[in-house]
């Protein structure tokens, strides 16, 4: 079965110029959560770097705010803010104080190199961008996770990682990666035209996807190293 397109064209030609992008979404960490046989120090390792990340990848949506040129991106940014902050580390907060780690230990947990590199890097694509280069630097996360919860939801033989799998392939989350696609597209034919990938900026934001997915590859190489 293909993966999803979330109904985005743009997103599609990202994903089939990124060579890395079966090794993020089908890295060993996300076939250890599909069978249950990912160690559970790797998990927690992954959640808890997790939590900062998730606290620098809002910084970047608040970005999106910044460098939207449309009342449209602004809400969507906006939106997304929130729900990162309000509601999607809940999980995280939630599953680690099973294990007796306390939010005030989650907020100030010292960063893995990769996880600082991963998320300096989509704030620098922001920053020396506009609102699609940021784009075409966070989609990789938001419709990379998107895809894996959509396929370990059916493939998953275990229930152990059920809450995590669960968080991404269920409605609401299936339903944000249709608004981001969406998003995605109206800002690349707002600033590329109808038919981006003719523009000559395309190259370039197809790099950042790339990068962006190396990155999120790096990123699961971390947590497993918190299984050792
Ligand atoms: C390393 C890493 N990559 C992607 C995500 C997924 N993610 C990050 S923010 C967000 C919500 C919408 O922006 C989602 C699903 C993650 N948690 N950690």
């Amino acid at each position: 079965m293909s993966p999803p397109d979330f109904g985005s064209r743009v997103f599609a030609g990202w994903r089939a110029a990124a060579p890395a992008w079966d090794a993020y979404t089908r890295h060993a960490f996300v076939e250890g959560m599909r069978t249950g046989q990912l160690p559970r120090p790797a998990f927690l390792h992954y959640l808890v770097q997790d939590y900062v990340f998730l606290v620098h990848f809002s910084r970047a949506w608040a970005m999106g705010v910044v460098k939207a040129e449309s009342l449209a991106e602004m809400r969507t940014a906006a939106a997304t803010v929130d729900a990162l902050v309000n509601h999607e580390m809940r999980l995280h907060v939630e599953v680690c104080a099973k294990a007796g780690i306390t939010e005030a230990a989650l907020y100030s947990a010292a960063e893995e190199p990769e996880n600082l590199a991963y998320t300096r890097y989509v704030m620098d694509a922001g920053l020396s961008g506009d609102f699609l280069d940021l784009m075409a630097a966070l989609a990789p996360c938001v419709l990379g996770y998107g895809e894996i919860g959509a396929r370990l939801g059916r493939e998953a033989t275990s229930d152990v990682y059920a809450d995590w799998i669960g968080t991404y392939a269920g409605e609401e989350y299936q339903g944000v990666c249709a608004e981001v696609g969406g998003l995605i597209d109206a800002a690349a034919a707002a600033r590329l035209g109808a038919e981006p990938e003719r523009s000559p900026r395309w190259d370039r934001l197809c790099r950042r996807f790339a990068t962006a997915t190396r990155l999120e590859v790096g990123f699961w190489d971390m947590g497993l190293r918190g299984g050792a």
